[in-house]
């Protein structure tokens, strides 16, 4: 993810050929997925405002070519008219590829610089070479508009001034002269369209660069967010619970049961713990508590849910259990733990590790969750009473019955 975040601040600083923002590789897709729609845009407007400009200069063929005004206005309303019109309707209803597209585009363009350039071989008017010098304010225009990637425009431009050069010689007046004058305006025209589309280019580049980045630093702020509640939530010593981590887990479980439903807290405690740190030392106790841990979240199974409160002791809550299944639910901790064999040598209740159980058991609606955890606490206070290494049950819905199995 931080890798991602420094990817993009590279892209970002425009290090390509010429300054160019480059798009990382992985990105490419993306970047042209959420352009196109724009490009595609660019492209209809091109041809639309271009066809504009050449029906509406009609007028000025009088002036320009007076000597081929019938074959202008051929060019310009039987020929551009019907064909800029079915460009455009294939622009918007066809779908092809947008190299496809820009290359029609900029075919349609191309048809439009030609024919004028036609007309300046036909017509004895020098007025007519003022077609040689509109047709590169169009180039300009088409340059800039297109949003075209810098290769076709290239193409763009040097056809234009082919086109312009053939006119130039093929047209009645024989000036070199004028040859020079294209080239010139050629390069004068192109230099600045050219600088234009790579700064608008750039400019779409780096806002592109710009979301992703955003998007990329929202993702990495949520995981490191996610990542430090569920620490947050967690015991370092025995990877289960701790009392945070269990209160948030307890408070969803039961936002999802019914109120009718039953739910079961069990306090357990190891029986002797501090003797066992006393034979054993500390870092002993450490590894026992992470085996009891383990085995009591084991023992607890899906539907119970485990946490350290501290010390040696230890939660567990239940919900949507029956009051027959709690009996057996709460000996499983108890065994889980015993199973385990850890040796104590010095615990006057058994040879290895055990642990005392006390569990209320209560009704979801009527449950105040701090006085069930108080029961629990009761109920493990009579089992270390009685002895430890047994489960006291008090059950709350029946307050007198009270049942106590020993291991
Ligand atoms: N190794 C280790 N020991 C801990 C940790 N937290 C608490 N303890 C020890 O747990 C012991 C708890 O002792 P007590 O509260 O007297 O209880 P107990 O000896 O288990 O006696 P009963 O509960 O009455 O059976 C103390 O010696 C604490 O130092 C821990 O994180 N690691």
């Amino acid at each position: 993810m931080q890798e991602e975040a420094t990817e993009l601040d590279r892209a970002l600083e425009g290090r390509g050929w010429l300054g160019r923002v480059a798009i990382p590789p992985g990105r490419m897709g993306a970047f042209a997925a959420q352009t196109q729609a724009m490009r595609r845009h660019a492209l209809s407007m091109s041809v639309l405002i271009g066809l504009g400009f050449y029906l509406a200069f009609a007028a000025g063929d009088w002036f320009t070519v007076p000597d081929q005004v019938w074959l202008a206005l051929t060019f310009r309303f039987a020929i551009m008219l019907p064909l800029g019109l079915a460009v455009l309707y294939w622009l918007h209803h066809v779908r092809s590829s947008l190299m496809v597209q820009q290359v029609v585009t900029c075919g349609f363009h191309l048809l439009a610089v030609s024919l004028l350039a036609f007309l300046v071989t036909r017509s004895d008017s020098a007025n007519a070479l003022g077609f040689v010098f509109a047709s590169y304010a169009a180039l300009m225009a088409m340059v800039i508009s297109m949003a075209l990637p810098v290769r076709l425009v290239m193409v763009l431009a040097i056809t234009v001034m082919l086109v312009q050069a053939l006119a130039i010689a093929f047209g009645p007046i024989q000036l070199p002269i004028l040859q020079l004058h294209n080239l010139m305006t050629a390069i004068v025209i192109v230099g600045p369209a050219l600088f234009a589309n790579r700064t608008l280019e750039n400019e779409r580049r780096r806002h592109f660069l710009l979301i992703e980045r955003e998007e990329s630093r929202k993702r990495q702020l949520a995981e490191q967010r996610d990542m430090l509640s569920r620490l947050a939530a967690l015991d370092p010593l025995t990877d289960i619970a701790n009392r945070r981590g269990f209160h948030a887990a307890l408070a969803s479980d039961l936002g999802r049961v019914g109120p009718d439903a039953l739910v079961a807290i069990a306090m357990v405690d190891i029986d002797h713990f501090k003797l066992y740190n006393d034979h054993y030392g500390h870092a002993a106790g450490d590894r026992a508590l992470r085996r009891v841990a383990q085995a009591l979240a084991e023992a607890a199974g899906p539907v119970g849910r485990a946490g350290r409160l501290g010390g040696e002791e230890f939660i567990i809550a239940v919900t949507g259990i029956s009051s027959e299944e709690i009996e057996l639910y709460a000996e499983r901790l108890r065994a889980s733990v015993q199973r385990l064999a850890l040796a104590h040598c010095d615990s006057s209740t058994a040879d290895v590790v055990t642990v005392s159980v006390g569990v209320v058991l209560g009704l979801r609606d009527r449950a105040d969750i701090p006085t069930l955890f108080e029961t629990a606490d009761a109920a493990l206070y009579r089992a270390k009473a009685a002895g430890r290494n047994r489960v006291v049950i008090h059950d709350l819905p029946r307050p007198n019955a009270e049942a106590c199995r020993t291991g």
